[in-house]
């Protein structure tokens, strides 16, 4: 998936290519100088933390939002002058719940499927989603994991090529995100694009083929998980005691090397001598601004 993705993605095959988005509301910057392009078939991950402008950028991809400026085409066309035909290609995961209350699961799903030309069978979605057992069951008696599961039912009901889901797991335990990512990968293997807004760096790394980590309304970092991880990874810190006792640290791509040279220098061991990497996380807290590594 990721290196069919890749191709697209290099052949200009893209279901989405965004170049310099800016989205202001009033004094607030929300979106700037934003660049995205993602291939037909690749989960595409957006990691950032709360006001990084995810939702703003997701809202304007779907053509619910109007921008300031930039180039924007999702499937081919341009979302702000998207046609009725263009939207039933995209699926939609709100964050808020949109399903009525009173109706079943079987009933809810095959009243969204009316909204479509070539809905797939509203039986099959059930299953897929994981409420085959909850078909006859009230909306309102779901469970939150079941109700998001029910969302995402009406986000694919339509067959969309496109489908995009804006915080998904927000509000889960850890046992309904792992069923959860299961049914994301479901949908993947079926050939879906999609693309996801998270605040879990632990989601993006188990769901996205690629994923950019956007911070104020700015792409900081974009890449493969692996190969952030490993860009990242190049740096280590060095840390140990000089004679007198104070501490020092050095950051280098080499750390082997200081090791060897200091271990010269002090003809033996070398006091309180701490050689660290950063985690995905630290490095991920570094780009958004919120701690040093
Ligand atoms: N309708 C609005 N009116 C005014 N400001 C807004 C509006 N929507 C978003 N903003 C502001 O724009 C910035 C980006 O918000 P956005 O919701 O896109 O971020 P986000 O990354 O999705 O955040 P979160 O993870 O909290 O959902 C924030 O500073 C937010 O306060």
């Amino acid at each position: 998936m990721r290196e069919a993705a890749e191709a697209h993605a290099s052949t200009g095959d893209l279901a989405v290519d965004v170049t310099g988005l800016r989205k202001r509301y009033g004094t607030v910057t929300a979106v700037q100088d934003l660049d995205l392009r993602i291939g037909r078939g690749e989960v595409f991950g957006i990691l950032g933390p709360n006001g990084a402008g995810k939702s703003t950028t997701v809202e304007i991809l779907q053509g619910h939002r109007d921008r300031d400026g930039g180039e924007v085409t999702v499937l081919g066309a341009d979302p702000a002058t998207g046609s009725r035909r263009w939207r039933s290609r995209i699926g939609i995961v709100w964050q808020d719940e949109s399903a009525p209350a009173e109706l079943t699961v079987r009933e809810t799903v095959r009243h969204f499927a009316t909204y479509y030309p070539a809905p797939r069978d509203p039986d099959e979605v059930i299953q897929l989603v994981g409420l085959g057992e909850k078909a006859t069951s009230r909306v309102k008696g779901l469970s939150g994991g079941q109700r998001r599961r029910l969302d995402v039912a009406l986000g694919v009901i339509g067959g969309p090529e496109l489908l995009l889901l804006d915080e998904p797991t927000t509000g889960f335990d850890p046992a309904a995100r792992r069923q959860f990512w299961q049914l994301i990968r479901a949908l993947a293997d079926e050939g879906t694009t999609i693309v996801l807004t998270t605040h879990y760096l632990d989601e993006a790394e188990a769901l996205a083929d690629r994923l950019a980590v956007i911070a104020t309304g700015r792409v900081v970092a974009e890449g493969t998980p692996s190969g952030l991880r490993a860009e990242f990874d190049a740096a280590a810190t060095v840390a140990w005691r000089e004679r007198d006792g104070s501490p020092r640290t050095e950051r280098t791509t080499t750390p082997t090397r200081t090791v060897a040279e200091l271990t010269r220098r002090f003809d033996g061991e070398i006091p309180g001598l701490l050689v660290s990497r950063p985690t995905l996380e630290d490095v991920y807290l570094r780009l958004i601004g919120q701690e040093a590594v």
